[in-house]
């Protein structure tokens, strides 16, 4: 897995020295956990490099000279599951204050493990559903970057990243290239929330035929109070 990581990243220009060899004691720790939890569908190594690291690592390349910049910034990934894409993103960019935050406990326990075992001690995780934790004080318009990864439809899925968003920093939703019907049916919410679209960038993971999306949502004025509402709301009557 490691020499396969090692050669994404290179494609993807991404210097790394020492993290091909974290980001592949991730993949082994994942793959053995997944055997008693239920983590990921992806289970072959050369996958896990694949459609999980080098998928994740693609977002600090892409848009080329417009890319988004995560050095020195505070990012949250909601709903992260098995830390993606939020702690390949801290491992191969060592300054990102990172924020883990999933509504599962066991797997929230499990990332806490695999952060002290790859000694990345600074990475908050926290337990908690991303629609609560956002009325706390101090969440709010507080990140200058926000992620999330098949977690929900980006109509809900605005309502529950974008007001952890500063102003002038964005919500990086990665989606599949089909997903323009969706963007479209965002759009009147993502206004509300006090967002705009910047730019829906796509990409190939290096070594592969696979193309995924990131759609950038840049934050223009802070989330009105009142949102995100509760589940049930945000389910029934979406934005
Ligand atoms: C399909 S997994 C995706 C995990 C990871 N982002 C990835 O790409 O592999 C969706 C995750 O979102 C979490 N989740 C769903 N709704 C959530 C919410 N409202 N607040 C926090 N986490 C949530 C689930 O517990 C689950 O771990």
């Amino acid at each position: 897995m490691v020499e396969r990581i090692r050669a994404g990243l290179e494609a993807l220009g991404i210097p790394s020295p020492g993290a091909a060899a974290t980001l592949s004691r991730y993949g082994e720790l994942l793959i053995e956990k997944n055997k008693v939890m239920n983590l990921t569908a992806i289970t072959e190594p050369d996958q896990v490099a694949d459609l999980h690291f080098l998928d994740c690592a693609a977002l600090l390349t892409i848009g080329g000279e417009r890319a988004v910049s995560f050095r020195d910034k505070s990012l949250i990934d909601v709903g992260t599951g098995a830390g993606f894409p939020g702690l390949p993103l801290r491992i191969l960019e060592p300054s990102l204050s990172l924020t883990l935050l999933d509504s599962l406990g066991k797997r929230v326990t499990w990332l806490e493990e695999v952060c002290s075992g790859l000694g990345l001690e600074d990475v908050r995780c926290i337990h908690a559903r991303a629609e609560e934790q956002a009325l706390l004080k101090g969440w709010r318009d507080a990140f200058d970057i926000a992620t999330s990864r098949a977690v929900a439809d980006l109509r809900l899925l605005c309502e529950l990243c974008l007001p952890y968003v500063k102003v002038g920093g964005v919500f990086l939703a990665m989606k599949s290239t089909d997903c323009d019907q969706e963007l479209s049916a965002a759009g009147r919410g993502i206004q509300l929330l006090g967002g705009r679209v910047q730019a829906a960038w796509d990409y190939t993971i290096p070594g592969t035929d696979v193309t995924h999306r990131v759609v950038v949502i840049e934050k223009t004025s802070p989330t009105p109070r009142g949102y995100p509402r509760r589940w049930a709301k945000i389910q029934k009557a979406p934005l």
